[in-house]
C-alpha cells in the first residue's frame, strides 16, 4: 500500500534543505565543468538522452533525491496508477492513459472492458478509417478525395496534437509521409475559425470533431460555425465531419458524424495526445504507421519511468531536481526551450500539461499544504528567444530553471554551409553556449556587462525529431509532471481551476450577472 503523504512531512525533504547550496558556476567552469557534462547524463529511450551537468545539485543532493524518491514512494505510486488504482481521487477516476501505448503493468477493467483493448481497438478503427479516406472510399459527397483535415477542439482537444502535428510536419514532408495537409481551429474568436475556413477548400476538407465531454462551449459554438460555412457551400456537414469523444458524451453515436472514434473520462485532455484525441488528426495526417511509431516512443520511454534508481529514471530525476528547484531554491518559474522550430507549440502544450496538473493549492485529500506547487512555466523556440525575454533570463532578478531541448539533425534536410558553418551548426553552437553563459556567467568592470552565472539549465539532446523521439519527449515530460505531483501530494489530474471562468462566462450570456460582471458585460457590448 502507497502512502500520500505531504512532502514536508518527509525526513528526507528536511535533510534536502539542509544540504549546502550548490556553486554551479565553479562546477561547470573548466576541466570539471566538462567532466560533469559527461558524468550528469541518463540515457532516455529512443537515443536521447537527458542531461543536468548545468544544474545546481551535486552527488550529495542527488543521493537525497534518491532518498526522497524511496520515502515518498515515487515508483509504487507510479504502480498504483498503471495497475489500475483510483489516483485521480478528485474526480474518482483512474488515470489511464499509459495504456493507450502499452502495458506497464495489470491488465486494467474498467466499465466492464479491458482497458487496453479498448484503446487499441480505437486506434485500429481510425487505421482503417485514414486508409479508407486515402483509397478514396470515404470521399465526399462528389466521391472526390479529402485532401485537409481541419480539427475543432480546444484545451488538452487542441493544443498537444497541434503540437505533435507541427513537430512532425516537416519530418513527414521530408519523408514522403505527409498524407493530408491538417489545420487547427480552437478560439472561440470568431476570426480563429475564419481564418482557417477561409484558406481551406472546404469541399475537399474532412472536420475532426474533439470533446472528452462534447460540451465545451468554444468546440461546440466552433462547429456549429463550421456546419455553416459548409451549408453556405451547399455541402452536408454530416458528410465532412467525425467525433472523436467519451462514449458518455452527448456527441456519441450521433448521425451527424460519418463516424466516431472514443476515448474516455481515465484519460485527462491534456494527456490524450496517445489516445484517439491525437490518434485520429495524427494518424490522418501522416499514416497510422507513423502514428504507432509515435506510440512506441512514448511506451520505450514510459518504461525507463519504472526504474527506482533516479539515475536511470530521466522523469524521476527531473521531477525531483524540479521539487529541489521549486521547495529548496524557491525558483517560481520555468522555462522550456526547444532549439527546434518544429516544436514552436511544444511549450504551449507543456503548459497545459503542467499548469494545469500542479497548479494546486491542496493536496489530493483537500487540505492545504505549506509548501509551493507547481512552477509558472513559459517558452519559445531558440533561437527565437534568445532575442526576446533571454535578457530577463540572463540578468534578471529572479532565476528561472531552463529546460533546453536540441537535435544534432535537421528534419528537412535542406542546409547550407554560411561564413564556415550550416544553419544547424549555427543552431546547435546557440543551445551550447546557452547552457555554459547561464551557468557560468561572466565577469566584468562594467556592472551592466556582468553575468552573475549560477543560472541553472538541462538539456535533452537527441540525433533528429521523429516520431519515435518525439513520443519519447511527450512521454518524458508527462511521467515528470506525474512524478512531481505525487511528491506534491497534488492529484494532478483533476482541473476545478478552470471550471469557474466557464460557469461566469455563461452567466454573462444569459444576462444574470450583477455588480462588476455586470459592469464589464457593459463595457464589452455584450
Ligand atoms: O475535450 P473537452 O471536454 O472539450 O475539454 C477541453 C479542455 O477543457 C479543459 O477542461 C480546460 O478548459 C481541459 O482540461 C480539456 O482538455
Amino acid at each position: 500500500m502507497v502512502n500520500w503523504k505531504n512532502l514536508d512531512e518527509l525526513a528526507s525533504f528536511k535533510a534536502l534543505k539542509e544540504l549546502p547550496a550548490v556553486d554551479l558556476k565553479t562546477e561547470m567552469t573548466g576541466e570539471k565543468g566538462a567532466e560533469r557534462v559527461k558524468a550528469y547524463t541518463v540515457p532516455m529511450a529512443e537515443g536521447l538522452s537527458y542531461n543536468f551537468a548545468a544544474k545546481a545539485v551535486n552527488d550529495d543532493v542527488l543521493a537525497v533525491l534518491q532518498k526522497l524518491a524511496d520515502e515518498a514512494q515515487l515508483e509504487d505510486k507510479f504502480a498504483e496508477l498503471y495497475n489500475g488504482g483510483m489516483v485521480n481521487t478528485g474526480e474518482k477516476r483512474y488515470v489511464l492513459h499509459h495504456l493507450c501505448r502499452g502495458q506497464l503493468g495489470n491488465d486494467v477493467i474498467a466499465d466492464g472492458q479491458n482497458k487496453r483493448e479498448f484503446y487499441v481497438e480505437q486506434q485500429n478503427r481510425i487505421a482503417a478509417f485514414a486508409k479508407k479516406v486515402y483509397s478514396g472510399e470515404i470521399a465526399n459527397e462528389k466521391g472526390e478525395k479529402f485532401t485537409t483535415v481541419v480539427q475543432i477542439g480546444i484545451g488538452g482537444s487542441d493544443l498537444g496534437p497541434r503540437a505533435m502535428y507541427l513537430a512532425l510536419e516537416n519530418w513527414a514532408k521530408a519523408n514522403g509521409k505527409l498524407k493530408m495537409n491538417a489545420k487547427f481551429i480552437s478560439n472561440v474568436d470568431p476570426d480563429d475559425a475564419a481564418a482557417v475556413l477561409n484558406s481551406t477548400d472546404v469541399a475537399h476538407a474532412l472536420f475532426i470533431l474533439v470533446s472528452k465531454s462534447g460540451t465545451t462551449l468554444e468546440t461546440l459554438t466552433n462547429e456549429t460555425f463550421v456546419k455553416n460555412a459548409l451549408k453556405k457551400e451547399g455541402l452536408d456537414p454530416s458528410k465532412h465531419m467525425i467525433a472523436v469523444t467519451s462514449e458518455a458524451s452527448p456527441l456519441a453515436h450521433n448521425e451527424g458524424y460519418l463516424d466516431a472514434f472514443y476515448m474516455d473520462n481515465y484519460i485527462g485532455g491534456r494527456y490524450s495526445s496517445s489516445s484517439a484525441v491525437g490518434g485520429a488528426v495524427l494518424s490522418l495526417a501522416f499514416g497510422p504507421e507513423t502514428f504507432a511509431e509515435f506510440l512506441e516512443g512514448m511506451a520505450a520511454e514510459d518504461k525507463t519511468a519504472k526504474e527506482t534508481d533516479i539515475r536511470k529514471n530521466p522523469a524521476m530525476l527531473d521531477a525531483l531536481i524540479g521539487v529541489y528547484e521549486r521547495n529548496v531554491l524557491n525558483y517560481e518559474c520555468t522555462a522550456v526551450l526547444p532549439y527546434s522550430q518544429a516544436l514552436s507549440r511544444f511549450p504551449a502544450h507543456l503548459q497545459q500539461l503542467d499548469m494545469e496538473s500542479n497548479g494546486k493549492s491542496v493536496n489530493r485529500f483537500g487540505e492545504p499544504m505549506n509548501y509551493k506547487t507547481g512552477p509558472i512555466l513559459f517558452g519559445e523556440p531558440g533561437t527565437n528567444g534568445q532575442h526576446s525575454f533571454y535578457q530577463l533570463l540572463h540578468q534578471g532578478t529572479n532565476i528561472v530553471p531552463l529546460q533546453f531541448v536540441g537535435f544534432r539533425k535537421n528534419q528537412c534536410g535542406m542546409d547550407d554551409v554560411i561564413e564556415g558553418s550550416t544553419s544547424q551548426a549555427k543552431l546547435c553552437a546557440n543551445v551550447a553556449a546557452q547552457i555554459v553563459a547561464f551557468a557560468t556567467g561572466k565577469d566584468d568592470d562594467n556592472p551592466n556587462k556582468r553575468f552573475a552565472g549560477n543560472r541553472p539549465s538541462s538539456i535533452i539532446i537527441g540525433d533528429q525529431l521523429t516520431p519515435r523521439t518525439l513520443g519519447a519527449l511527450l512521454a518524458h515530460f508527462e511521467n515528470k509532471v506525474m512524478f512531481q505531483g505525487f511528491a506534491w501530494n497534488v492529484n494532478s489530474f483533476d482541473q476545478e481551476g478552470v471550471q469557474l471562468g466557464k460557469v461566469l462566462a455563461k452567466k454573462v450570456l444569459a444576462h444574470q450577472t450583477d455588480g462588476a460582471l455586470a459592469a464589464y458585460s457593459d463595457l464589452l457590448n455584450i
